[in-house]
């Protein structure tokens, strides 16, 4: 049975201290065990939300990091929607270069005119970091919701959420801009070894519900459910709300 616990804390400012600490134990654990740390962020609100504390720790040995994107926007690094650029302004670039160059893998941006060759290229690139004979085991990936329970770039509806066996696929029509993007896949996404959802604001309170208490299938981020690791919402109280079957559990590392 895929395990999911649910924390809440009082504030958004909470939220990102305790994924800090959250962080460092996955770091370190997975650094004991197999030498090197994979993880994977969204865009959207979560890389200021996961920043804050991150940037400034000085425990975990990011050298051994290894950083993709769960998803990403077809548009130049410079671009104002680009995932990469976000994470970059608001974590990457306040690390000192303690994580290597090499272990920094955005989408290709010569290929982001062609959003169905930079999904290719982003497999090639997973591949040089997990080899490409088994599925690859994500020691975490950091993921959001929209309001229609969107995450990666897996929206309600839409054919991406069937793929069965490629790792990254594109969508040239996504609801929300830019249209044109690529995303991890449920084969991937749901081999895991941590999920953490991070989501604060009363405005998605209606949403996390639909999710984690109702199991509301049509919602992407329901479909989230790792038969070997376990699924995490990092949550604030405003955001916790409405949830009723599943009452936020207290944090302890
Ligand atoms: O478009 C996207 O939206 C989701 C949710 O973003 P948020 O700003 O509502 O938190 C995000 O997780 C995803 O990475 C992004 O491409």
């Amino acid at each position: 049975m895929p395990l999911t616990k649910v924390f809440s804390f009082p504030t958004p400012d909470k939220v990102s201290l305790a994924l800090d600490q959250f962080l460092t134990q996955a770091s370190s654990e997975a650094i004991a065990q197999t030498g090197k740390f994979t993880i994977a962020f969204s865009g959207g609100s979560l890389p200021t939300s996961v920043a804050k504390y991150l940037k400034d720790n000085q425990t975990i040995d990011f050298s051994k990091w290894y950083v993709f994107w769960a998803d990403e926007r077809c548009v130049d690094y410079d671009n104002a929607d680009s995932n990469y650029k976000l994470v970059k302004e608001e974590f990457l670039d306040k690390l000192s270069n303690k994580i290597p160059a090499a272990q920094i893998i955005p989408i290709s941006e010569s290929l982001v005119n062609d959003s169905e060759a930079a999904a290719a290229d982003y497999q090639e690139q997973l591949v040089s970091v997990f080899g490409d004979q088994k599925t690859p085991v994500f020691d975490c990936i950091l993921l959001g919701i929209g309001p229609d329970g969107h995450t990666c770039s897996l929206f309600p509806g839409f054919p991406q959420l069937n793929e069965k066996s490629k790792w990254v696929v594109h969508i040239d029509d996504s609801p929300k801009p830019p249209s044109s993007r690529i995303t991890l896949t449920y084969p991937v996404v749901n081999n895991a070894k941590k999920v953490v959802f991070v989501v604060t604001g009363a405005g998605k309170s209606q949403t996390i519900k639909q999710i984690v208490d109702d199991k509301d299938d049509s919602k992407p981020a329901t479909r989230v459910a790792l038969p070997k690791g376990t699924v995490y919402w990092f949550v604030d109280d405003a955001a916790a709300q409405d949830l009723s079957v599943v009452k936020p559990s207290e944090f302890k590392l």
